[in-house]
């Protein structure tokens, strides 16, 4: 209420603000330290270009919508919001200490102490239980979000890629919609297999708190499809007994109940927030006093960081450390979201060894890579987590398809102009043209003008165009813009194919767009098996279970990963064509294979079958030495930390877990063969045809 009376005091007139310098920079937007002169308070204003913002308008909306609309002392709320020619402006309140994140860059690079940390949290996990309660999924939780005031008041900010759990009709819990920043990012929300809820926030919350406490987040160092992989494949992060000394084991717990993969097993906010970790937690004044005391102003750290990251610039000219360095440098700035290029997802593509059909990146491997990332890949977590995921461990062809598929999308979706097509669908204009009385009965009256009057135009042309669930499985993706020879980072939402662009008013012009922008995304062989696996043995089989084929009006839908989607009646040449193009390595005659119409839809399923089964022996290779570790290790020590991987109940464990395997991969074999057999006899038959 207080704050609605304040904000009907902000004008929505760019001329009754004062600019002062830059104190942030986001990946969609810049943002200022100003004067509102007639109240004379100081503001932060957001200024979010929109000509810029390719087509993440969804975004935006939603960003200001959200902003609006909460009400809760740690989560930082518009004044107001209003369109000035092609920008978007949002007024908020100034935190003039900026985020904890610029506080531990400036100050604290190896990280805060636990008090800080806990305090820190604390306020964090209020806000994201106010959040959850009112059915919001906040979606980037990181330090570069935590804002500070002088006082010490903490503010979770940046609702640019929130969601509402609710807004759909169905009221749908689950999410299918592909954002957030890779590091903090949850693995289900990058699995996008079954869409995912507010445990997402957990989990970010969980690496958050890592960050907290070493200064960066885990694998912030890498490239974000790698940290995609490793995410997905290594065991969770967490503090480590030995490297993180100083640290209280309630700490240690409370990151290990929040980092675990499976989202079920997460706790709640509010279960979270009476963690005894947070008896640690202390007052505002304690935090400004600790960690505010002497700080430079925040235009002046600003400009700091800025420095820092033009010389990384210029030390950095090819190869993959100047990726590393630039992903470091996007992080420095405290830079969310998608901020894959192209080329790093290629390059990352490449890093999956296609040699040998295995597709993750080995957990050892990476660890010595860096010390800093030991804690992550703690033995105990990798041994048992290495277990864990070997059934559900994502086949080679998943990566290179969404790599594919993005592809696809990156060079097909973006609109060219958006401002116009943000005028002619969503109808902007200027805060003059706005009829003040215009309002939404979801909000207060005198919040933003961008308002509601567009918002509901926005939605209505949202339901007017295309199917909301298809919107809910947009794919927010940052790519980058070349600018004067480097990168530049610029937000922009993907749609689905189906919903390729709000700009195509109609399904048939939907129909279209996609004639005309075949973006095949059909293109790979697992798919297919699956399809075929599904229907005989997926009940019995988890991995298969997981991937169970829907329908759909198009034909069947063979696969659906967030905006991914491919019909069975709908295998390109493409297909064909890669599946030709590898035939050699199952070795099948060429000729056979090009020459034959089926044989295409066939290859890629063997070519899978194939990898399959390397990876099952391999896993089972790697199954058996750790047994024999562990038996080893079980005789040769009377302590240590690994007590969970000895003791002859887990070896026969494991043991069961090989001969499972080893079925597996006997059923696995005996597929290929009996492919092999159809594949060669249905060759010979088109041949005599
Ligand atoms: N109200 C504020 N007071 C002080 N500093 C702020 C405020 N809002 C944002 N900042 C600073 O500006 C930076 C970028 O802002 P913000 O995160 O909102 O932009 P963005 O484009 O949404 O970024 P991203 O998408 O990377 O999260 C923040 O990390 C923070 O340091």
């Amino acid at each position: 209420m207080e704050h609605a009376l304040i904000s009907r005091r902000f004008p929505t007139d760019p001329n009754e603000y004062k600019l002062y310098e830059e104190i942030g920079e986001g990946v969609s937007a810049t943002v200022y330290r100003a004067l509102c002169v007639p109240v004379d308070i100081l503001v932060a204003i957001k200024v979010l270009d929109l000509e810029k913002c390719n087509n993440d308008l969804d975004g935006i909306r939603r960003e200001v919508q959200t902003m609006s609309l909460i009400d809760h002392p740690n989560l930082l709320r518009a004044y107001c919001s209003f369109t000035n020619g092609h920008q978007l402006w949002v007024v908020m309140p100034y935190m003039a200490a900026g985020s904890a994140l610029h506080i531990m860059k400036t100050s604290f690079p190896e990280g805060f102490d636990e008090p800080v940390i806990a305090t820190l949290l604390r306020e964090v996990l209020k806000a994201l239980v106010y959040l959850h309660s009112q059915g919001h999924i906040h979606r980037d939780v990181k330090a570069g979000n935590i804002l500070i005031d002088t006082n010490g008041a903490v503010k979770l900010a940046d609702f640019g890629v929130s969601a509402c759990m609710f807004d759909t009709g169905n009221r749908q819990r689950a999410r299918n919609t592909f954002v957030g920043t890779p590091c903090w990012m949850a693995p289900e929300v990058m699995q996008q297999l079954h869409g995912y809820d507010y445990k997402a926030d957990i989990w970010s919350f969980g690496i958050t708190a890592l960050e907290l406490a070493h200064g960066h987040a885990p694998f912030s160092k890498y490239p974000p499809m790698k940290v995609l992989l490793m995410t997905l494949q290594n065991a969770p992060p967490g503090l480590d007994y030995e490297r993180d000394k100083r640290f209280s084991k309630s700490f240690k717990d409370l990151v290990a109940t929040c980092l675990v993969k499976d989202p079920r097993k997460r706790p709640p906010s509010e279960k979270l927030l009476k963690h005894s970790f947070f008896k640690h937690a202390r007052s505002a004044e304690y935090l400004a006093r600790s960690i505010l005391d002497g700080l430079p102003p925040l235009g002046e750290r600003f400009r700091e960081l800025k420095s820092k990251e033009a010389e990384l610039l210029l030390n950095n000219k090819l190869g993959q450390e100047s990726k590393e360095q630039l992903s470091q440098k996007e992080y420095i700035r405290g830079i969310s979201g998608w901020n894959f290029n192209l080329e790093d997802l290629k390059n990352a593509a490449a890093l999956i060894d296609s040699s040998n059909g295995t597709c993750y990146l080995d957990v050892r491997e990476n660890k010595v890579k860096d010390d800093s990332q030991d804690a992550y890949n703690a033995p105990e977590h990798i041994y048992q987590e290495r277990l864990n995921h070997v059934a559900s461990r994502r086949p080679e062809e998943d990566e290179i398809q969404e790599v594919e598929a993005l592809n696809d999308a990156l060079s097909s979706s973006f609109p060219s102009r958006p401002l116009e097509a943000l005028k002619s669908c969503f109808d902007v204009c200027g805060a003059d043209d706005l009829d003040p009385t215009a309002t939404d009965s979801r909000v207060q009256p005198s919040v933003g003008t961008l308002p509601f009057e567009q918002l509901q135009k926005i939605e209505h042309c949202k339901s007017a165009n295309c199917n909301g669930e298809s919107l809910e499985r947009s794919v927010s993706v940052r790519t980058n813009l070349v600018t004067s020879g480097y990168h530049r980072h610029s937000s922009g939402s993907l749609i689905p194919e189906q919903v390729l662009s709000p700009y195509l008013s109609s399904d048939l012009e939907r129909d279209g767009f996609r004639q005309k922008n075949p973006s095949s995304r059909n293109r790979s062989g697992p798919l297919l098996f699956r399809q075929m696996k599904d229907s005989r043995t997926h009940q019995s089989d988890p991995f298969l279970r997981a991937v169970a084929p829907e329908e759909s009006s198009e034909g069947k839908i063979i696969r659906r990963r967030g905006r991914f989607q491919v019909t069975s009646d709908s295998i390109s040449q493409k297909v064909a064509a890669s599946a030709c193009s590898s035939s050699n390595r199952i070795n099948l005659p060429i000729e056979a294979a090009c020459s034959n119409p089926k044989l295409p839809a066939i290859l890629p399923t063997l070519q899978f079958l194939m990898q399959q089964n390397t990876m099952q022996k391999e896993v089972l290779s790697r199954l058996i030495s750790s047994i024999e570790e562990t038996s080893d290790d079980s005789e040769a020590s009377t302590s240590g930390s690994y007590q969970s991987s000895g003791g002859p109940a887990r070896e026969k464990e494991l043991h069961s877990y090989v001969l499972q395997l080893q079925r597996s991969v006997t059923e696995l074999d005996e597929e290929v063969q009996r492919l092999k057999l159809q594949n060669n006899q249905s060759g010979l038959y088109h041949c005599k045809l």
